[in-house]
C-alpha cells in the first residue's frame, strides 16, 4: 500500500469508527478481547477487577445497599504479594464487560483452587479485613445490589463457576486451558473447545382471563409464590417446554402464548429465563398439582396480585400465624411477568 493509500485507509477507518455508536464500538471491542489473547493483555493491565472468594463476591455496605468495589491491577498485585501469591494468578481472571470509555472489567476468585497449582485458596477473614469488605453469597446479596452490579456479578459468578467446573477435558481427561478473556477453554491434546454453558428455562404466568396461577416450591422462602418455571428438555422448542411444564406441574393445557422478556439467572448454575404469558382453554381451570414438583398452586384474582405486588418485606406473621402471600422482588423476571399481567388487566378493565 502506498503512503497516500495508507493514510487514506486509516482516515476511512477513523471515520468508520466515528460513525459507530458507543454501544457498537463497545461490543466490537469486547468481541476482539474475547477472540484475541494478545488484544486482551493490555486491558488486563489497565482494567478494573471485581473480587470473589469461593464464588461469593466482595461487597461493601452503603446505606441499605451493597456496593461491588473495583480494584486496579496495582492494588491486586499488592494484595497478592501480601498473601505470598504470585501475580500470575491474575491470569485466572475472566472478562465480564467494559465501561463506555472501554475500561475492561474482570472478575477473579481468590478462594478457588486451580488445576494450574499456582492458585491456592487464600484466607477469607484476613482478605476481608485487608479489602474492607465481606465476601457475601450472591443469593443473599442479589436483591440489594444496583441493577448494573447485580447483572455484572451474576455474569462473573456464572463464568467463574463454569471455569472452576471445567478444568479437565471430558474426552481426554487432560487439563484444559482458558483463553485470556475466559470466553472458552481448549484441550491442548485434542483441540476440543469448550464454551460456557447456559441452561434455557421457561417461566410462564398462566391466566384464565381474569385470574392468574401462582405456585410455591417447598424450597421457596415462606409465603412467596411465583410463576411456573421449568428447564427445557433436549430437542424441545421453548413453546413446547411451556406446554409440557404447565401440563406436568399443574395438569392444565395451555391455549395461547405471548412472549414477555428474558433474563440471565445465576442460580443454581447459569440459566437463561425465557418468560411467557399463557392462557388456558375456557372452562378448563381445575388445577391438579404435581406434588413431586410443587408444594401448592392456586388461582389469584387481579386484586390479590396487585395488592401483593405493593407489599414490601420483611413480612410479619398474620393473626392466624401465616405469612401474607408475597411475590419475587423486582429484579427477578417473575416479578416483571406478574407486574405486566396486572397492568394489562387494569388497562383492559378501564372504560374505552
Ligand atoms: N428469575 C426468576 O424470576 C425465577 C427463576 N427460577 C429458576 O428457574 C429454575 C427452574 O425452575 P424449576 O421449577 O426448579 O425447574 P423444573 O420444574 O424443571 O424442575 C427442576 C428439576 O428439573 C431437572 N432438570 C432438568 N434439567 C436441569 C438442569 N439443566 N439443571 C438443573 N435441573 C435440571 C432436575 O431434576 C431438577 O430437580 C430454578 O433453578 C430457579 O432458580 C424460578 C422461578 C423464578
Ligand atoms: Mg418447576
Amino acid at each position: 500500500m502506498s503512503l497516500y493509500c495508507g493514510i487514506a485507509f486509516k482516515r476511512k477507518l477513523f471515520w468508520c469508527y466515528r460513525l459507530l455508536s458507543t454501544y457498537v464500538t463497545k461490543t466490537r471491542y469486547l468481541f476482539e478481547l474475547k477472540e484475541d489473547d494478545d488484544a486482551c493483555k493490555k486491558p488486563q493491565q489497565t482494567g478494573a477487577f471485581y473480587l470473589f472468594h469461593g464464588l461469593a463476591p466482595l461487597l461493601q455496605t452503603s446505606a441499605h445497599q451493597y456496593l461491588a468495589p473495583q480494584h486496579s491491577l496495582f492494588e491486586l498485585e499488592r494484595l497478592l504479594g501480601k498473601f505470598g501469591q504470585d501475580a500470575q494468578r491474575i491470569e485466572d481472571s475472566v472478562l465480564i464487560g467494559c465501561s463506555e470509555q472501554q475500561e475492561a472489567w474482570f472478575a477473579l476468585d481468590l478462594g478457588l483452587d486451580n488445576s494450574s497449582s499456582i492458585s491456592a485458596s487464600l484466607p477469607k477473614p484476613e482478605m476481608e479485613t485487608e479489602l474492607k469488605g465481606s465476601f457475601i453469597e450472591l443469593r443473599k446479596a442479589l436483591f440489594q445490589l444496583s441493577a448494573k452490579d447485580a447483572s455484572l456479578l451474576s455474569t462473573a459468578q456464572a463464568l467463574l463457576r463454569w471455569h472452576d467446573a471445567h478444568q479437565f477435558c471430558s474426552r481426554s481427561g487432560q487439563p484444559t486451558k482458558k483463553n485470556l478473556a475466559g470466553s472458552k477453554r481448549v484441550c491442548p491434546s485434542n483441540n476440543i473447545i469448550y464454551y460456557p454453558q447456559v441452561a434455557p428455562v421457561v417461566i410462564t404466568l398462566v391466566s384464565d382471563g381474569t385470574r392468574c396461577l401462582l405456585a410455591r416450591q417447598s424450597s421457596f422462602p415462606k409465603g412467596m409464590y411465583s410463576a411456573l418455571a421449568g428447564f427445557c428438555d433436549i430437542g424441545e422448542s421453548v413453546e413446547e417446554t411451556v406446554r409440557r411444564e404447565v401440563a406436568e406441574e399443574v395438569g392444565l393445557e395451555v391455549e395461547s402464548l405471548q412472549y414477555c422478556a428474558s433474563q440471565h439467572w445465576p442460580f443454581p448454575n447459569s440459566s437463561l429465563m425465557i418468560a411467557y404469558h399463557a392462557t388456558v382453554k375456557p372452562g378448563q381451570t381445575e388445577i391438579q398439582v404435581n406434588l413431586r414438583e410443587l408444594e401448592t398452586a392456586a388461582w389469584f384474582s387481579h386484586h390479590e396480585v396487585a395488592t401483593a405486588l405493593k407489599r414490601k418485606g420483611p413480612y410479619t406473621q398474620q393473626q392466624n400465624g401465616t405469612l401474607p402471600f408475597w411475590l419475587p422482588p423486582k429484579l427477578a423476571i417473575s416479578h416483571q411477568l406478574i407486574k405486566e399481567w396486572v397492568e394489562k388487566q387494569t388497562s383492559s378493565s378501564l372504560p374505552a
